[in-house]
Protein backbone atom coordinates (compact mmCIF):
# COMPACT_ATOMS: atom_id res chain seq x y z
CA UNK A 1 0.00 0.00 0.00
CA UNK A 2 1.25 3.70 -1.10
CA UNK A 3 0.57 5.86 1.74
CA UNK A 4 3.97 8.11 1.51
CA UNK A 5 3.87 11.51 -0.49
CA UNK A 6 6.27 13.80 1.57
CA UNK A 7 9.78 12.47 1.44
CA UNK A 8 11.86 12.74 4.81
CA UNK A 9 12.97 16.62 4.30
CA UNK A 10 8.95 17.18 3.29
CA UNK A 11 9.42 17.75 -0.18
CA UNK A 12 6.43 15.79 -2.04
CA UNK A 13 7.73 12.48 -3.78
CA UNK A 14 5.98 11.94 -7.16
CA UNK A 15 5.15 7.97 -6.82
CA UNK A 16 2.11 8.33 -9.04
CA UNK A 17 1.20 9.48 -12.74
CA UNK A 18 0.11 12.94 -11.19
CA UNK A 19 -3.03 13.44 -13.38
CA UNK A 20 -3.79 9.81 -12.14
CA UNK A 21 -3.15 10.44 -8.49
CA UNK A 22 -6.43 10.15 -6.32
CA UNK A 23 -7.54 12.73 -4.09
CA UNK A 24 -6.30 12.72 -0.35
CA UNK A 25 -9.07 12.00 0.61
CA UNK A 26 -12.67 11.23 -0.24
CA UNK A 27 -15.98 10.54 0.53
CA UNK A 28 -18.12 8.66 -1.34
CA UNK A 29 -21.83 8.47 -0.07
CA UNK A 30 -20.69 8.76 3.29
CA UNK A 31 -23.51 8.17 6.14
CA UNK A 32 -22.26 8.37 9.83
CA UNK A 33 -24.74 8.16 13.29
CA UNK A 34 -24.15 7.14 16.56
CA UNK A 35 -27.25 5.31 16.78
CA UNK A 36 -28.32 2.72 14.04
CA UNK A 37 -30.21 4.64 11.02
CA UNK A 38 -30.37 7.83 13.02
CA UNK A 39 -27.61 9.70 10.17
CA UNK A 40 -25.25 12.59 11.99
CA UNK A 41 -24.00 12.93 8.94
CA UNK A 42 -26.17 12.12 5.65
CA UNK A 43 -24.79 11.13 2.57
CA UNK A 44 -21.49 13.19 2.28
CA UNK A 45 -19.37 13.51 -1.30
CA UNK A 46 -16.58 15.43 -1.47
CA UNK A 47 -13.13 15.64 -1.68
CA UNK A 48 -9.86 17.32 -0.05
CA UNK A 49 -7.07 17.64 -2.24
CA UNK A 50 -3.28 18.18 -1.35
CA UNK A 51 -2.32 21.75 -0.13
CA UNK A 52 -6.28 22.98 0.56
CA UNK A 53 -7.19 24.69 3.03
CA UNK A 54 -10.99 23.54 3.96
CA UNK A 55 -13.42 26.08 6.40
CA UNK A 56 -15.49 23.79 7.73
CA UNK A 57 -18.28 25.60 9.25
CA UNK A 58 -21.98 24.34 10.81
CA UNK A 59 -24.06 24.73 13.47
CA UNK A 60 -23.17 23.74 16.84
CA UNK A 61 -24.33 19.99 17.23
CA UNK A 62 -24.38 19.50 12.89
CA UNK A 63 -21.70 16.63 12.98
CA UNK A 64 -18.57 19.19 12.37
CA UNK A 65 -16.32 17.14 14.93
CA UNK A 66 -18.08 13.67 14.01
CA UNK A 67 -16.72 14.24 11.28
CA UNK A 68 -13.06 14.85 12.00
CA UNK A 69 -13.27 11.40 13.81
CA UNK A 70 -14.45 9.25 10.73
CA UNK A 71 -11.67 10.89 8.74
CA UNK A 72 -8.53 10.04 11.06
CA UNK A 73 -9.79 6.38 11.67
CA UNK A 74 -10.93 7.03 15.56
CA UNK A 75 -13.97 5.91 14.16
CA UNK A 76 -14.56 2.71 14.46
CA UNK A 77 -11.23 2.04 16.09
CA UNK A 78 -12.26 4.20 19.62
CA UNK A 79 -15.31 5.71 19.30
CA UNK A 80 -18.90 3.72 18.36
CA UNK A 81 -21.51 4.00 15.66
CA UNK A 82 -22.56 3.17 11.91
CA UNK A 83 -21.52 3.84 8.99
CA UNK A 84 -22.60 3.14 5.31
CA UNK A 85 -20.89 4.42 1.92
CA UNK A 86 -17.10 5.11 1.82
CA UNK A 87 -14.05 7.10 3.09
CA UNK A 88 -11.12 6.72 0.79
CA UNK A 89 -7.26 7.97 2.26
CA UNK A 90 -5.43 8.52 -1.66
CA UNK A 91 -7.27 5.72 -2.81
CA UNK A 92 -7.71 3.19 -0.11
CA UNK A 93 -10.47 2.14 1.75
CA UNK A 94 -9.84 3.43 5.27
CA UNK A 95 -11.79 0.45 6.95
CA UNK A 96 -9.65 -1.65 5.34
CA UNK A 97 -6.36 0.31 6.76
CA UNK A 98 -4.41 -0.92 9.31
CA UNK A 99 -5.30 0.18 12.25
CA UNK A 100 -3.31 3.06 13.95
CA UNK A 101 -1.85 4.01 10.36
CA UNK A 102 -4.72 6.75 9.76
CA UNK A 103 -4.36 8.50 12.95
CA UNK A 104 -0.65 9.33 11.99
CA UNK A 105 -1.57 10.57 8.44
CA UNK A 106 -4.29 12.51 9.44
CA UNK A 107 -3.42 14.61 13.17
CA UNK A 108 -6.25 16.31 14.67
CA UNK A 109 -6.37 19.05 17.34
CA UNK A 110 -9.22 18.46 19.61
CA UNK A 111 -11.72 21.19 20.42
CA UNK A 112 -10.67 20.26 24.17
CA UNK A 113 -6.97 19.58 24.00
CA UNK A 114 -6.96 18.07 27.09
CA UNK A 115 -8.70 15.33 26.20
CA UNK A 116 -5.69 14.14 23.64
CA UNK A 117 -2.72 14.38 26.73
CA UNK A 118 -1.29 11.17 27.78
CA UNK A 119 2.03 12.16 29.73
CA UNK A 120 2.71 14.65 32.99
CA UNK A 121 5.15 17.04 31.44
CA UNK A 122 5.49 18.48 28.25
CA UNK A 123 8.50 17.57 27.56
CA UNK A 124 7.02 14.11 27.96
CA UNK A 125 4.12 13.66 25.89
CA UNK A 126 5.93 15.62 23.20
CA UNK A 127 9.08 12.59 23.73
CA UNK A 128 5.62 9.82 23.47
CA UNK A 129 4.24 10.74 20.41
CA UNK A 130 8.09 10.44 19.01
CA UNK A 131 8.53 6.93 20.04
CA UNK A 132 5.43 6.02 19.00
CA UNK A 133 6.88 6.38 15.81
CA UNK A 134 10.33 5.00 16.51
CA UNK A 135 12.41 7.73 16.60
CA UNK A 136 15.84 7.11 17.35
CA UNK A 137 16.38 8.59 20.87
CA UNK A 138 19.13 10.33 19.54
CA UNK A 139 17.11 12.94 17.73
CA UNK A 140 13.98 12.82 19.88
CA UNK A 141 15.71 16.20 22.27
CA UNK A 142 16.47 18.41 19.34
CA UNK A 143 13.20 17.28 17.45
CA UNK A 144 11.23 18.23 21.09
CA UNK A 145 13.29 21.63 20.79
CA UNK A 146 12.13 22.97 17.77
CA UNK A 147 9.09 21.96 17.79
CA UNK A 148 8.37 23.82 21.24
CA UNK A 149 10.03 26.66 19.56
CA UNK A 150 8.00 26.79 16.37
CA UNK A 151 4.96 27.67 18.43
CA UNK A 152 7.22 29.85 21.10
CA UNK A 153 6.60 27.59 23.99
CA UNK A 154 10.50 26.69 24.94
CA UNK A 155 10.07 27.90 28.52
CA UNK A 156 7.38 25.35 28.81
CA UNK A 157 9.04 21.86 28.19
CA UNK A 158 9.43 21.03 31.97
CA UNK A 159 6.17 21.53 32.83
CA UNK A 160 3.67 19.49 33.78
CA UNK A 161 0.80 20.26 31.23
CA UNK A 162 -2.52 20.35 34.08
CA UNK A 163 -0.63 23.64 35.54
CA UNK A 164 -0.70 25.30 32.28
CA UNK A 165 -3.29 27.88 31.08
CA UNK A 166 -6.08 26.33 28.76
CA UNK A 167 -4.26 28.67 25.54
CA UNK A 168 -1.26 26.86 26.20
CA UNK A 169 -2.11 23.34 26.71
CA UNK A 170 -3.63 24.29 22.90
CA UNK A 171 -0.59 24.89 21.47
CA UNK A 172 1.40 21.79 22.85
CA UNK A 173 -1.28 19.64 21.36
CA UNK A 174 -0.66 21.38 18.21
CA UNK A 175 2.70 20.39 18.92
CA UNK A 176 2.14 16.89 19.91
CA UNK A 177 0.18 16.62 16.30
CA UNK A 178 2.71 18.15 13.72
CA UNK A 179 5.42 15.84 15.37
CA UNK A 180 3.65 13.12 13.32
CA UNK A 181 4.42 14.94 10.42
CA UNK A 182 0.81 14.52 9.17
CA UNK A 183 -0.79 14.58 5.59
CA UNK A 184 -3.97 16.30 6.72
CA UNK A 185 -3.78 18.49 10.05
CA UNK A 186 -7.34 18.80 11.02
CA UNK A 187 -7.61 21.53 13.83
CA UNK A 188 -11.46 21.76 15.85
CA UNK A 189 -12.09 25.21 17.08
CA UNK A 190 -8.13 25.78 17.62
CA UNK A 191 -8.36 29.16 18.68
CA UNK A 192 -11.04 29.20 21.15
CA UNK A 193 -8.92 28.97 23.91
CA UNK A 194 -6.03 31.80 23.00
CA UNK A 195 -6.59 34.94 23.64
CA UNK A 196 -6.45 37.86 20.40
CA UNK A 197 -3.24 38.30 19.06
CA UNK A 198 -2.09 34.79 20.59
CA UNK A 199 -5.17 33.77 18.22
CA UNK A 200 -4.02 35.68 15.35
CA UNK A 201 -0.47 34.67 15.13
CA UNK A 202 -1.63 31.04 15.69
CA UNK A 203 -3.19 31.12 12.37
CA UNK A 204 0.03 32.80 10.45
CA UNK A 205 2.22 29.92 12.34
CA UNK A 206 -0.38 26.91 11.03
CA UNK A 207 -0.27 28.89 7.17
CA UNK A 208 3.47 29.02 7.81
CA UNK A 209 3.84 25.10 8.57
CA UNK A 210 1.38 24.60 5.63
CA UNK A 211 3.42 25.90 3.42
CA UNK A 212 6.74 24.27 4.58
CA UNK A 213 5.41 20.85 4.91
CA UNK A 214 2.72 20.81 2.06
CA UNK A 215 0.07 19.51 4.88
CA UNK A 216 -3.71 20.01 3.99
CA UNK A 217 -5.85 21.46 6.01
CA UNK A 218 -9.59 20.96 7.48
CA UNK A 219 -10.34 23.95 9.90
CA UNK A 220 -13.82 23.83 12.30
CA UNK A 221 -14.33 26.91 13.04
CA UNK A 222 -17.77 29.07 14.25
CA UNK A 223 -16.01 32.43 13.52
CA UNK A 224 -14.25 32.33 9.93
CA UNK A 225 -13.05 35.70 10.03
CA UNK A 226 -9.23 35.16 10.58
CA UNK A 227 -9.39 32.42 8.39
CA UNK A 228 -11.23 33.60 5.41
CA UNK A 229 -7.80 34.73 3.26
CA UNK A 230 -6.09 31.41 4.46
CA UNK A 231 -8.58 29.16 3.18
CA UNK A 232 -9.51 28.38 -0.52
CA UNK A 233 -12.70 26.58 0.21
CA UNK A 234 -15.33 26.59 2.64
CA UNK A 235 -17.91 23.47 2.76
CA UNK A 236 -20.94 24.28 5.10
CA UNK A 237 -22.61 21.14 6.70
CA UNK A 238 -26.91 21.96 7.53
CA UNK A 239 -28.48 20.75 10.92
CA UNK A 240 -29.50 17.76 9.18
CA UNK A 241 -25.57 16.32 8.72
CA UNK A 242 -25.85 16.89 4.82
CA UNK A 243 -23.56 19.27 2.92
CA UNK A 244 -25.50 22.76 2.00
CA UNK A 245 -22.65 24.79 0.33
CA UNK A 246 -19.37 24.01 -0.82
CA UNK A 247 -16.80 26.92 -2.81
CA UNK A 248 -15.05 29.45 -2.02
CA UNK A 249 -15.00 31.65 1.05
CA UNK A 250 -16.31 35.06 -0.33
CA UNK A 251 -18.66 33.56 -2.55
CA UNK A 252 -20.37 31.90 -0.27
CA UNK A 253 -20.30 34.90 2.51
CA UNK A 254 -21.44 37.26 -0.44
CA UNK A 255 -24.52 35.05 -2.02
CA UNK A 256 -25.18 32.68 0.91
CA UNK A 257 -26.02 35.31 3.48
CA UNK A 258 -29.53 34.15 3.83
CA UNK A 259 -28.94 30.03 3.82
CA UNK A 260 -25.76 30.80 6.36
CA UNK A 261 -28.16 32.91 8.47
CA UNK A 262 -30.84 29.95 8.76
CA UNK A 263 -28.48 27.83 10.09
CA UNK A 264 -27.35 29.89 12.93
CA UNK A 265 -24.09 30.26 11.15
CA UNK A 266 -21.79 33.39 12.00
CA UNK A 267 -21.28 35.85 8.61
CA UNK A 268 -17.85 37.36 8.77
CA UNK A 269 -18.48 41.12 10.34
CA UNK A 270 -17.22 42.38 6.67
CA UNK A 271 -19.98 40.69 5.69
CA UNK A 272 -22.62 41.64 8.04
CA UNK A 273 -24.77 44.81 6.97
CA UNK A 274 -23.37 48.23 8.51
CA UNK A 275 -21.65 46.49 11.31
CA UNK A 276 -20.30 49.84 12.72
CA UNK A 277 -23.56 50.67 13.75
CA UNK A 278 -25.38 47.84 13.93
CA UNK A 279 -25.85 47.62 17.78
CA UNK A 280 -26.37 50.15 20.74
CA UNK A 281 -24.45 49.97 24.09
CA UNK A 282 -26.22 48.27 26.68
CA UNK A 283 -28.67 50.53 28.62
CA UNK A 284 -27.31 51.54 32.18
CA UNK A 285 -28.46 49.01 34.21
CA UNK A 286 -26.17 48.91 37.10
CA UNK A 287 -27.36 49.18 40.42
CA UNK A 288 -24.64 50.81 43.46
CA UNK A 289 -24.81 48.01 45.76
CA UNK A 290 -22.01 45.66 45.82
CA UNK A 291 -22.23 42.06 45.84
CA UNK A 292 -18.65 41.12 46.23
CA UNK A 293 -15.49 42.91 47.04
CA UNK A 294 -11.81 41.73 46.76
CA UNK A 295 -9.16 43.81 48.57
CA UNK A 296 -5.81 43.51 47.73
CA UNK A 297 -5.81 39.66 47.02
CA UNK A 298 -3.19 37.86 45.90
CA UNK A 299 -2.45 34.26 45.30
CA UNK A 300 0.94 31.98 44.83
CA UNK A 301 1.05 28.65 43.31
CA UNK A 302 4.12 27.43 45.61
CA UNK A 303 6.58 29.70 44.98
CA UNK A 304 4.75 31.17 41.63
CA UNK A 305 2.65 34.69 41.97
CA UNK A 306 0.15 34.13 40.15
CA UNK A 307 -2.30 36.88 41.06
CA UNK A 308 -1.18 40.77 43.07
CA UNK A 309 -2.60 43.04 44.51
CA UNK A 310 -6.45 42.64 43.11
CA UNK A 311 -8.85 45.29 44.63
CA UNK A 312 -11.99 45.24 42.46
CA UNK A 313 -16.22 45.46 43.19
CA UNK A 314 -18.87 43.96 41.44
CA UNK A 315 -22.28 45.42 41.36
CA UNK A 316 -25.97 44.14 40.90
CA UNK A 317 -26.80 44.01 37.44
CA UNK A 318 -23.38 44.74 35.87
CA UNK A 319 -21.80 42.45 33.55
CA UNK A 320 -17.83 42.37 33.54
CA UNK A 321 -15.55 40.81 31.31
CA UNK A 322 -12.15 39.54 32.46
CA UNK A 323 -9.54 39.91 29.50
CA UNK A 324 -5.99 39.35 29.37
CA UNK A 325 -3.18 37.15 27.55
CA UNK A 326 -2.84 33.52 27.43
CA UNK A 327 -1.57 32.76 31.25
CA UNK A 328 -2.31 36.04 32.52
CA UNK A 329 -4.42 34.47 35.67
CA UNK A 330 -7.95 35.35 34.13
CA UNK A 331 -9.28 31.67 35.06
CA UNK A 332 -7.46 31.62 38.48
CA UNK A 333 -9.34 34.85 39.78
CA UNK A 334 -12.53 33.47 38.79
CA UNK A 335 -11.83 30.50 40.89
CA UNK A 336 -10.95 32.97 43.92
CA UNK A 337 -13.66 35.00 43.24
CA UNK A 338 -15.88 31.99 43.60
CA UNK A 339 -13.72 30.57 46.64
CA UNK A 340 -12.56 27.57 44.87
CA UNK A 341 -9.07 28.22 45.57
CA UNK A 342 -7.69 30.13 48.59
CA UNK A 343 -6.02 33.12 48.98
CA UNK A 344 -3.07 34.41 50.60
CA UNK A 345 -3.53 37.45 51.55
CA UNK A 346 -6.13 39.94 51.35
CA UNK A 347 -10.06 39.92 51.79
CA UNK A 348 -12.94 39.10 50.24
CA UNK A 349 -16.70 40.04 50.82
CA UNK A 350 -19.83 38.75 49.53
CA UNK A 351 -22.95 40.00 50.47
CA UNK A 352 -21.51 42.02 52.99
CA UNK A 353 -20.14 38.83 54.61
CA UNK A 354 -16.29 37.57 54.59
CA UNK A 355 -16.85 34.44 52.22
CA UNK A 356 -14.70 32.25 53.85
CA UNK A 357 -17.34 32.60 56.62
CA UNK A 358 -19.96 30.97 54.00
CA UNK A 359 -21.34 27.53 53.92
CA UNK A 360 -20.76 25.64 50.87
CA UNK A 361 -24.47 24.90 50.06
CA UNK A 362 -25.25 28.61 50.43
CA UNK A 363 -22.37 30.10 48.82
CA UNK A 364 -22.81 27.66 45.62
CA UNK A 365 -26.98 28.51 45.77
CA UNK A 366 -26.02 32.27 45.29
CA UNK A 367 -22.81 31.96 43.47
CA UNK A 368 -23.00 30.03 39.70
CA UNK A 369 -19.85 28.78 38.09
CA UNK A 370 -19.24 27.82 34.49
CA UNK A 371 -15.93 26.75 34.00
CA UNK A 372 -13.59 26.55 31.17
CA UNK A 373 -13.76 23.37 30.85
CA UNK A 374 -17.83 22.05 31.18
CA UNK A 375 -16.63 18.69 31.59
CA UNK A 376 -15.36 19.51 35.04
CA UNK A 377 -18.78 20.17 35.80
CA UNK A 378 -20.11 16.71 35.03
CA UNK A 379 -21.21 14.53 38.14
CA UNK A 380 -24.54 12.31 36.47
CA UNK A 381 -25.06 10.27 33.80
CA UNK A 382 -27.38 12.25 31.64
CA UNK A 383 -28.42 15.55 30.51
CA UNK A 384 -31.73 15.45 32.24
CA UNK A 385 -30.56 13.90 35.75
CA UNK A 386 -27.38 16.93 35.21
CA UNK A 387 -30.21 19.91 35.12
CA UNK A 388 -32.44 18.32 37.76
CA UNK A 389 -29.34 17.90 39.88
CA UNK A 390 -29.41 21.39 41.91
CA UNK A 391 -33.31 21.15 41.91
CA UNK A 392 -33.30 17.77 43.95
CA UNK A 393 -30.43 18.74 46.37
CA UNK A 394 -32.87 21.54 47.46
CA UNK A 395 -35.75 19.62 47.37
CA UNK A 396 -37.76 20.84 44.92
CA UNK A 397 -41.02 18.55 44.16
CA UNK A 398 -41.53 16.58 40.64
CA UNK A 399 -43.52 19.18 38.87
CA UNK A 400 -40.99 21.96 39.65
CA UNK A 401 -38.05 19.89 38.33
CA UNK A 402 -39.72 18.51 35.21
CA UNK A 403 -40.98 21.95 34.21
CA UNK A 404 -37.18 24.10 35.16
CA UNK A 405 -35.54 21.19 33.37
CA UNK A 406 -38.10 21.14 30.56
CA UNK A 407 -37.88 24.88 30.23
CA UNK A 408 -34.28 25.02 30.30
CA UNK A 409 -33.62 21.92 27.62
CA UNK A 410 -35.72 23.86 25.45
CA UNK A 411 -34.29 27.55 25.71
CA UNK A 412 -30.49 25.63 25.30
CA UNK A 413 -31.30 23.74 21.99
CA UNK A 414 -30.87 20.31 24.18
CA UNK A 415 -34.19 18.26 23.88
CA UNK A 416 -32.98 15.75 21.77
CA UNK A 417 -30.17 15.35 23.93
CA UNK A 418 -31.88 14.40 26.94
CA UNK A 419 -31.10 10.68 27.67
CA UNK A 420 -27.30 11.50 26.40
CA UNK A 421 -24.89 11.34 28.47
CA UNK A 422 -23.01 14.84 29.21
CA UNK A 423 -19.48 13.63 28.06
CA UNK A 424 -20.66 12.75 24.50
CA UNK A 425 -22.19 15.97 23.36
CA UNK A 426 -20.71 17.98 21.01
CA UNK A 427 -18.44 20.60 22.46
CA UNK A 428 -21.08 23.67 22.33
CA UNK A 429 -23.52 21.44 23.83
CA UNK A 430 -21.41 20.36 26.57
CA UNK A 431 -21.31 24.34 27.25
CA UNK A 432 -24.53 25.46 26.74
CA UNK A 433 -25.68 22.43 29.66
CA UNK A 434 -22.77 23.42 31.53
CA UNK A 435 -24.55 27.07 31.48
CA UNK A 436 -28.29 25.78 32.18
CA UNK A 437 -27.10 23.83 35.03
CA UNK A 438 -26.17 27.20 36.96
CA UNK A 439 -29.52 28.36 35.71
CA UNK A 440 -32.07 26.31 38.00
CA UNK A 441 -32.19 29.25 40.57
CA UNK A 442 -31.69 32.77 40.41
CA UNK A 443 -28.32 33.36 42.10
CA UNK A 444 -27.36 36.74 42.70
CA UNK A 445 -23.49 36.57 40.89
CA UNK A 446 -22.71 34.43 38.26
CA UNK A 447 -18.75 33.63 36.61
CA UNK A 448 -18.28 32.28 33.33
CA UNK A 449 -15.19 30.97 31.76
CA UNK A 450 -15.47 31.71 28.16
CA UNK A 451 -19.16 31.80 27.78
CA UNK A 452 -19.89 31.28 24.68
CA UNK A 453 -17.11 28.97 23.23
CA UNK A 454 -17.99 26.78 20.68
CA UNK A 455 -21.31 28.31 19.77
CA UNK A 456 -22.59 29.10 16.62
CA UNK A 457 -24.28 32.60 15.94
CA UNK A 458 -27.28 31.56 17.15
CA UNK A 459 -26.87 29.87 20.14
CA UNK A 460 -24.36 32.92 21.18
CA UNK A 461 -26.57 35.55 20.63
CA UNK A 462 -29.50 33.67 22.54
CA UNK A 463 -27.09 32.80 25.81
CA UNK A 464 -25.97 36.79 25.49
CA UNK A 465 -29.75 37.47 25.66
CA UNK A 466 -30.42 35.29 28.51
CA UNK A 467 -27.29 37.07 30.63
CA UNK A 468 -28.86 40.52 30.09
CA UNK A 469 -32.41 38.92 31.28
CA UNK A 470 -30.97 38.02 34.48
CA UNK A 471 -29.01 41.16 34.81
CA UNK A 472 -32.43 42.63 34.91
CA UNK A 473 -33.83 40.43 37.73
CA UNK A 474 -30.67 41.70 39.74
CA UNK A 475 -27.43 38.80 38.74
CA UNK A 476 -24.09 40.29 38.37
CA UNK A 477 -22.01 38.21 35.70
CA UNK A 478 -18.40 38.14 35.57
CA UNK A 479 -17.12 36.73 32.50
CA UNK A 480 -13.60 35.76 31.65
CA UNK A 481 -13.44 36.28 27.69
CA UNK A 482 -11.19 36.26 24.43
CA UNK A 483 -13.94 37.70 22.21
CA UNK A 484 -13.45 41.39 22.59
CA UNK A 485 -16.88 41.57 20.12
CA UNK A 486 -18.77 40.33 23.41
CA UNK A 487 -17.07 42.93 25.55
CA UNK A 488 -18.18 45.53 22.97
CA UNK A 489 -21.47 44.67 22.82
CA UNK A 490 -22.58 43.55 26.05
CA UNK A 491 -20.03 44.27 28.73
CA UNK A 492 -20.63 47.72 31.09
CA UNK A 493 -16.81 46.80 32.68
CA UNK A 494 -14.00 45.58 31.51
CA UNK A 495 -10.86 44.62 33.67
CA UNK A 496 -7.81 43.80 31.92
CA UNK A 497 -4.88 41.41 33.75
CA UNK A 498 -1.63 41.52 33.03
CA UNK A 499 0.86 39.17 34.35
CA UNK A 500 -1.53 38.63 37.43
CA UNK A 501 -2.27 42.39 38.03
CA UNK A 502 -4.63 44.56 36.44
CA UNK A 503 -3.75 46.96 33.98
CA UNK A 504 -6.91 48.45 33.21
CA UNK A 505 -10.55 48.60 34.54
CA UNK A 506 -13.18 51.06 32.87
CA UNK A 507 -15.48 51.17 30.20
CA UNK A 508 -14.60 49.23 26.89
CA UNK A 509 -14.37 52.37 24.74
CA UNK A 510 -11.84 53.83 26.86
CA UNK A 511 -9.71 50.44 26.30
CA UNK A 512 -9.64 50.39 22.84
CA UNK A 513 -8.63 54.08 23.10
CA UNK A 514 -5.61 52.66 24.96
CA UNK A 515 -3.27 51.07 22.41
CA UNK A 516 0.20 50.48 24.33
CA UNK A 517 -2.33 48.68 26.60
CA UNK A 518 -3.93 46.38 24.15
CA UNK A 519 -0.70 45.58 22.37
CA UNK A 520 0.90 44.40 25.87
CA UNK A 521 -1.56 42.75 26.76
CA UNK A 522 -2.42 41.25 23.47
CA UNK A 523 -5.78 42.19 22.81
CA UNK A 524 -7.13 43.35 19.76
CA UNK A 525 -10.14 46.45 19.40
CA UNK A 526 -13.50 45.13 18.22
CA UNK A 527 -14.14 45.03 14.24
CA UNK A 528 -16.48 47.50 14.29
CA UNK A 529 -13.56 49.98 15.50
CA UNK A 530 -11.05 48.52 13.64
CA UNK A 531 -12.96 48.95 10.61
CA UNK A 532 -13.52 52.42 10.40
CA UNK A 533 -9.99 52.94 9.01
CA UNK A 534 -11.23 55.87 6.85
CA UNK A 535 -11.90 57.85 9.61
CA UNK A 536 -10.31 59.58 12.17
CA UNK A 537 -10.23 57.59 15.69
CA UNK A 538 -11.64 60.37 17.44
CA UNK A 539 -14.72 61.03 14.89
CA UNK A 540 -14.86 56.72 15.33
CA UNK A 541 -15.88 56.95 18.95
CA UNK A 542 -17.72 59.78 19.05
CA UNK A 543 -19.99 58.16 15.92
CA UNK A 544 -20.02 54.62 17.74
CA UNK A 545 -20.22 55.58 21.37
N1 LIG B 1 -20.31 9.76 21.49
C1 LIG B 1 -21.52 10.23 21.13
N2 LIG B 1 -22.63 9.52 21.37
C2 LIG B 1 -23.85 9.96 21.01
N3 LIG B 1 -24.07 11.14 20.37
C3 LIG B 1 -22.99 11.89 20.09
C4 LIG B 1 -21.66 11.48 20.46
N4 LIG B 1 -20.78 12.44 20.07
C5 LIG B 1 -21.53 13.39 19.48
N5 LIG B 1 -22.85 13.07 19.49
C6 LIG B 1 -23.98 13.85 18.93
O1 LIG B 1 -23.75 14.02 17.54
C7 LIG B 1 -24.15 15.32 17.12
C8 LIG B 1 -22.97 15.98 16.39
O2 LIG B 1 -21.92 16.24 17.34
P1 LIG B 1 -20.55 16.92 16.89
O3 LIG B 1 -19.68 17.00 18.08
O4 LIG B 1 -20.04 16.22 15.70
O5 LIG B 1 -21.11 18.37 16.47
P2 LIG B 1 -20.31 19.69 16.06
O6 LIG B 1 -20.86 20.14 14.76
O7 LIG B 1 -18.85 19.47 16.14
O8 LIG B 1 -20.81 20.69 17.21
P3 LIG B 1 -20.10 21.93 18.00
O9 LIG B 1 -20.03 23.04 17.01
O10 LIG B 1 -21.11 22.18 19.08
O11 LIG B 1 -18.80 21.43 18.50
C9 LIG B 1 -24.62 16.05 18.37
O12 LIG B 1 -26.02 16.05 18.44
C10 LIG B 1 -24.03 15.25 19.53
O13 LIG B 1 -24.89 15.26 20.67
N1 LIG C 1 -2.81 23.94 38.78
C1 LIG C 1 -1.82 24.80 38.53
N2 LIG C 1 -0.61 24.67 39.11
C2 LIG C 1 0.40 25.55 38.87
N3 LIG C 1 0.29 26.60 38.02
C3 LIG C 1 -0.89 26.80 37.42
C4 LIG C 1 -2.01 25.91 37.63
N4 LIG C 1 -3.05 26.36 36.89
C5 LIG C 1 -2.61 27.48 36.23
N5 LIG C 1 -1.32 27.73 36.55
C6 LIG C 1 -0.49 28.84 36.05
O1 LIG C 1 -1.09 30.03 36.50
C7 LIG C 1 -1.00 31.04 35.48
C8 LIG C 1 -2.38 31.62 35.24
O2 LIG C 1 -3.21 30.59 34.69
P1 LIG C 1 -4.72 30.87 34.31
O3 LIG C 1 -5.31 29.58 33.85
O4 LIG C 1 -5.38 31.59 35.42
O5 LIG C 1 -4.50 31.86 33.08
P2 LIG C 1 -5.59 32.45 32.06
O6 LIG C 1 -5.36 33.93 32.03
O7 LIG C 1 -6.96 31.99 32.44
O8 LIG C 1 -5.09 31.80 30.70
P3 LIG C 1 -5.91 31.30 29.37
O9 LIG C 1 -6.40 32.52 28.69
O10 LIG C 1 -4.86 30.62 28.56
O11 LIG C 1 -7.00 30.36 29.84
C9 LIG C 1 -0.38 30.37 34.25
O12 LIG C 1 0.98 30.74 34.18
C10 LIG C 1 -0.50 28.89 34.51
O13 LIG C 1 0.61 28.21 33.96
Amino acid sequence: MLLERRSKNNVKTVQHNFQNQPPLIELKNFSFGYEKSEWTLNNLSFSINDDETILLMGSSGSGKSSLALCLNGLYPEAVEGYSKGSVLFMGHDISEMKKGVLNQKIGIVFQDPESQFCMITVEDELAFTLENLSVPREEIDCKIGNILQTIGMEKYRHEKIHELSGGQKQKIALAAVLLMEPELLILDEPTANLDPVSSLEFIQLIERIQQEQNISLLVIEHQAEDWQEAASRLIVIDSKGEILLDDKPEYIFTNHQELLNEEGIFLPKEFQDTPALAFTQPKPRVSSEKILSLENVSFSRKSKQILNDISMDIHRREIIAIAGENGAGKSTLLQIISALLPINEGKINFLGQPISEWGENDLRKRMGFVFQNPEHQFITDTVYDELAFGLRLNHADDKKINSTVSELMHFFHLEKEKWKNPFSLSGGQKRRLSVATMLDETPDLLLFDEPTFGQDAKTSSELMKKMIELTEMGVAIVMVTHDMELVDRYCDRVMVLNEGSIAFQGKPKSLWRNNELLNRSRLRKPHRVRFRNDMDEEAVYDLLY
